[in-house]
């Protein structure tokens, strides 16, 4: 479990400072799927490193603690000041276009072998990651590629799998997604799921897409400028916001049968009404080679 105690993380440019976590208090239980979600610079990001412990100039914490509820190798409970040591161990960051972060000029096989903290003996690691990585999807060959041979969707699976190859007990993933088209963001979104059902990990996962929160969490965490506004099980933040930042959030959802847009389309369709447009409009073509769904008005429609 772990608990923000009224955490505040700040960033000093010359005179100035900039409160981009500004007093968060919240517990994260063990074994859960935790969304975070809020505008651009709301401090998601912030957020993420400072529970990472990635906490190096300009940024500071500058008020409140975190408690992770873990112990490290030496039996001792972790904290802010020992946590790199528990770095690729116990908790593991997967950071935003992670999939450009493998190093370029490293075979996969050997990101695998000189990760740090590693077993030394390298044949035992490589039979290892071998059956790992053929768990998470990836073919026995792209243990002898270089980042580059490998789709976007496959490097952020070797993310994956490094990030969780020693099963850590928390993973940071932040914006895991970003960058890949939707059908393979689908997949990797699953794949988290199934590594944190295999495995049990708390995952906190930063997305700006809340269909992406809808489908994969079981909490939801929404941030508005530096603050945590809302925090509850996803099903009950979605079906009953509260904050009115949390409402416009997910309303910005489309969803089936959404009638938000009826009185627009009704103008659009010259119906001096709200009720007369047909619901199915016709795809037109406005300039050449550009469509539209242009609403008509229905027949026998009042005007
Ligand atoms: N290295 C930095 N130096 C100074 N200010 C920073 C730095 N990183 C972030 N900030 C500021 O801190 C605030 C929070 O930024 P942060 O990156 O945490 O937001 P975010 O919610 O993750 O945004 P995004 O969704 O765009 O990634 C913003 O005002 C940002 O400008």
């Amino acid at each position: 479990m772990i608990k923000l105690n009224d955490l505040k993380i700040s960033y000093r440019i010359g005179n100035r400072v900039i409160e981009a976590v500004n007093g968060v208090t919240l517990t994260i239980p063990d074994g859960s799927i935790v969304g975070i979600a809020g505008e651009s610079g709301c401090g998601k990001s912030t957020l993420m490193k400072a529970i990472y412990g990635d906490i190096q100039s300009p940024m500071s914490l500058s008020g409140g603690s975190i408690e992770y509820g873990m112990k490290g190798a030496d039996g001792l409970p972790v904290t802010t000041q020992t946590i790199r040591r528990e770095w690729f161990k116990s908790i593991s960051y997967i950071p935003q276009s992670s999939m450009n972060s493998l190093n370029p000029v490293i075979r996969i096989r050997d990101q695998f072998t000189d990760f740090p903290g590693t077993d030394s003996n390298k044949k035992r690691v490589l039979e290892r990651a071998r059956a790992y990585i053929g768990k998470l999807g990836l073919p026995a060959e792209a243990m002898e590629s270089y980042p580059h041979q490998l789709s976007g969707g496959m490097r952020q699976r070797v993310m994956i799998a490094l990030a969780t190859f020693f099963q850590p007990e928390l993973i940071i993933a932040d914006e895991p997604t970003t960058a890949l088209d939707v059908v393979v963001q689908k997949e990797i979104l699953l794949l988290l799921m199934e590594v944190q059902e295999l495995m049990g990990n708390t995952i906190l996962v930063v997305s700006h897409d809340m269909g992406v929160h809808y489908q994969v969490t079981h909490k939801m965490l929404i941030m508005y400028a530096g603050r945590v506004v809302e925090y509850g099980d996803t099903e009950s933040v979605f079906a009953d916001p509260q904050h009115p930042y949390t409402k416009m959030l997910i309303d910005s959802l489309p969803t089936i049968g959404d009638d938000s847009m009826r009185g627009v389309l009704a103008s659009m369709a010259g119906a001096g009404g709200d009720r007369a447009y047909r619901v199915e409009p016709e795809l037109i073509e406005v300039k050449p080679g550009h469509f539209m769904a242009r609403p008509s008005q229905s027949v026998g429609a009042a005007a």
